[in-house]
């Protein structure tokens, strides 16, 4: 494929890489590769339709290929389309269930969907993303991964400096930039290049580590990437944070074949560059990417949770208990929150919450309506067979009529009658289904039918 990249690209390039040059262009017009993760946070993860023949090296849920964005494996959550040095940036944050973590430049999610199935729905994380719009899909990815231990936020980064300093044990800020590795995969990127352009994002990434700095707790790690190859977007803005902060270092990180050292001559020349880690599509089997890892000196601060939680009044409570002995082998009342009238499971009770733009705490539980409670396809998204009393599972007609808003009609279950039941597909969980009047109405959210 042609990509037109530009003079200025070509002369700074060869100006920096030399001959090398000529590889990285070439590798630019090649087709990009694709990759998938499975989700750990599934019932029998391992079952997909896609092949597991070729696994990624550094993960041990990465596999070269493509998904289809309308099988059941994803719109059930049990795969995430992620290229492959991205995944990368996850394995070097490492994060645990025993962490608060902060994704600062989050949508639409691919590195916290990873960063959310290592913690194993314990800990932490809060996803932010600043554009409402790219928000919002970050939020219902989320959903689909099965997430229950995330805040999603619509943020600037500057607005979490009030409450939150030294609150996060590891932060990444995967930041803005002009996209260089993105190239051959979104040929429209290269529109929006130019010399100014680079030098506009590197502005705004040093702003963005500004914040950063700040709620980062001592001891804590940051893991800063970006998917260009600028020397001003990568090593030259690790080299002015590591001077600006001078508790600040870098971590070396273990290089797989065809990750390459960071350039120190292509910022202030300060060797520890090098432990900074760089691919290029023309020696890595991805698009390309800019990492590091790095950590503030110091005993963490131990931090209170301050909680919020005005509790559920007593009628509230009996419709979810109404609808879970009907409809669930079980119970447990856990951080339960009601927003307006949403009940969440919550992520965080902690009231430095308050004043932020959030758009999920946790994991979505349902609506009270008038007398009744009705699920949110969150939580189905988020159980696991065995938690319901009926799983029914679709054929393939039934299916696709069903993702298409169609009802199922069912006229030999009268022991569903009156039932939320859970639909699956493929032995997939994907949507509730309420039965009545010998079918099965169809409840999936308007925005995900096809
Ligand atoms: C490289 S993308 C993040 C990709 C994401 N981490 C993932 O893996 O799916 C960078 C994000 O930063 C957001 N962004 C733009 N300006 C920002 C700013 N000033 N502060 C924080 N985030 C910003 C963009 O809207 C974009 O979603």
């Amino acid at each position: 494929m042609k990509v037109d990249l530009s003079n200025d690209f070509k002369e700074k390039y060869r100006n920096l890489m030399g001959d090398r040059a000529d590889s990285l262009f070439e590798s630019i017009e090649q087709a990009s590769q694709e990759a998938f993760r499975l989700n750990p946070l599934k019932a029998n993860y391992k079952n997909v339709s896609y092949s597991l023949a070729q696994p990624i090296p550094y993960s041990n849920i990465g596999y070269y290929g493509a998904i289809n964005g309308n099988s059941i494996d994803h719109l059930s959550g049990y795969v995430y389309s992620q290229e492959p040095s991205a995944m990368y940036v996850t394995e070097l944050l490492d994060p645990t269930g025993n962490d608060k973590v902060l994704d600062l430049c989050a949508a639409p999610g691919s590195k916290t969907t990873y960063i959310a199935s290592k913690m194993a729905s314990e800990g932490l994380l809060v996803s932010n993303e600043i554009n409402p719009k790219r928000a919002k899909v970050l939020s219902s990815n989320i959903e689909r991964m099965s997430i229950t231990n995330t805040v999603v936020t619509n943020n600037s980064p500057k607005d979490f400096e009030k409450k939150f300093n030294n609150f996060f044990d590891k932060v990444l800020v995967d930041a803005p930039c002009s996209g260089e590795g993105m190239f051959r995969k979104d040929p429209e990127s290269v529109k929006y290049w130019s010399l100014d352009y680079v030098e506009q994002c590197a502005n705004r990434q040093q702003h963005i580590l500004d914040s950063t700095y700040k709620l980062l707790n001592q001891g804590g790690t940051l893991v800063y990437s970006t998917c260009t190859f600028s020397p001003e977007e990568n090593e030259q803005n690790v080299a002015w944070f590591l001077d600006k902060y001078p508790d600040m270092h870098l971590v070396e990180v273990k290089k797989f074949p065809g990750m390459e050292d960071g350039r120190p001559e292509w910022a202030n020349g300060n060797p520890e560059l090098k432990k900074t880690l760089r691919m290029f599509p023309d020696r890595f089997n991805g698009e390309g990417h800019f990492m590091c890892k790095m950590v503030k000196d110091g005993e963490p601060e131990e931090l209170r949770e301050r909680q919020i939680n005005d509790g559920l009044k007593k009628d509230d409570l009996q419709l979810v208990q109404k609808f879970a002995k009907t409809n669930l082998n079980g119970l447990t009342q856990n951080n339960w929150l009601k927003i307006s009238d949403f009940l969440y499971q919550a992520a965080s009770l902690d009231n430095r919450f308050k004043g932020l733009h959030i758009l999920r705490n946790g994991l979505k539980l349902g609506e009270f309506k008038k007398n009744r409670f009705e699920p949110d396809i969150a939580w189905i998204l988020a159980l696991k067979p065995d938690e319901l009393k009926t799983v029914y599972q679709l054929d393939q007609e039934q299916f696709e009529k069903y993702l298409h808003g169609e009802s199922v009609i069912l006229s030999d279950r009268p022991d569903f009658d009156n039932k939320w039941i859970g639909l699956a597909y493929q032995d997939k969980l994907f949507s509730w289904g309420r039965f009545s009047n010998k079918e099965i109405k169809n409840v999936y959210p308007k925005g995900l039918r096809r």
